[in-house]
């Protein structure tokens, strides 16, 4: 089994007796995954799955091999998520506090926290700011920083859904360079821009709660543009 593969076996998920996720089987082993659909398709659903913010309410979950329900501690050390809307994840007082929260419970001694969170903090531009209020930045700010607290423990997937919705055009581009071009780290991106879903290597495509297409990512797009033409 790849070192980074993703299986979703039968996964459904219902709300109070509605099917919002229907018997979704699937194995992705791409870097880039893009996820992409109408409104209320599901899509948000699906990604909240990979990190046991949702569970099951049938079927499997496997990320990297870890079972997203049996193994959910493991599994939130390995896989990180980024909102749409920083503000949902920003939990410390301070910049260096917030990014410093994530590293609780690594088992790292302070000094190399302390020292893991200054050279995540230079890697983003956000040293100068390390002691400022972080429910004061600026929203491409704070979406940098909730960047910068999910890397800074190491996961081994990064799920982000909608990451550039709030973002100006510079800070947009530069999460889209951090994403798609200098991450190692595989990535599920949801999103309604199918310019940025054109540059992964895969793409899902969900409609009315089930996974209609999958495939290089141009040609799911073509559909997905013919099916509402
Ligand atoms: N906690 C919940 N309780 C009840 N219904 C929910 C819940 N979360 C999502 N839903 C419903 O599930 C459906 C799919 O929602 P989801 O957020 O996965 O869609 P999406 O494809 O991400 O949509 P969008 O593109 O609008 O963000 C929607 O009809 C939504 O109202």
């Amino acid at each position: 089994m790849s070192e980074r593969e993703i299986v979703f076996d039968g996964a459904a998920v219902d709300f109070g007796g509605v099917a919002v996720l229907a018997n979704v089987s699937v194995r992705l082993d791409e870097r880039r995954i893009a996820v992409i659909g109408s409104n209320g398709s599901g899509k948000s659903t699906f990604a909240r799955l990979l990190n046991a913010l949702t569970r099951p309410t049938a079927g499997t979950v496997r990320v990297h091999g870890l079972d997203t329900v049996r193994q959910q501690k493991e599994l939130r050390r390995r896989v990180g998520f980024i909102f749409s809307n920083p503000d949902a994840q920003i939990i410390m007082p301070t910049v260096a506090e917030d990014v410093a929260y994530s590293l609780r419970g690594s088992g790292l001694g302070k000094p190399e926290r302390a020292a893991k969170v200054e050279d995540a903090l230079q890697q983003f531009g956000l040293a100068e700011l390390r002691d400022a209020p972080a429910h004061l930045l600026s929203g491409g700010q704070k979406q940098l920083l909730s960047l910068c607290a999910v890397l800074v423990s190491g996961p081994s997937l990064v799920v982000a859904d909608e990451p550039t919705a709030l973002l100006d055009a510079v800070n947009s581009r530069r999460m889209e360079r951090f994403l798609l071009d200098e991450m190692e780290q595989q990535l599920v991106l949801v999103t309604h821009d199918l310019r940025l879903a054109a540059r992964c290597d895969v793409a899902l495509r969900f409609e009315g709660g089930a996974l209609v297409d999958r495939g290089e990512p141009s040609e799911v797009i073509a559909r997905y543009e013919e099916a509402f033409a």
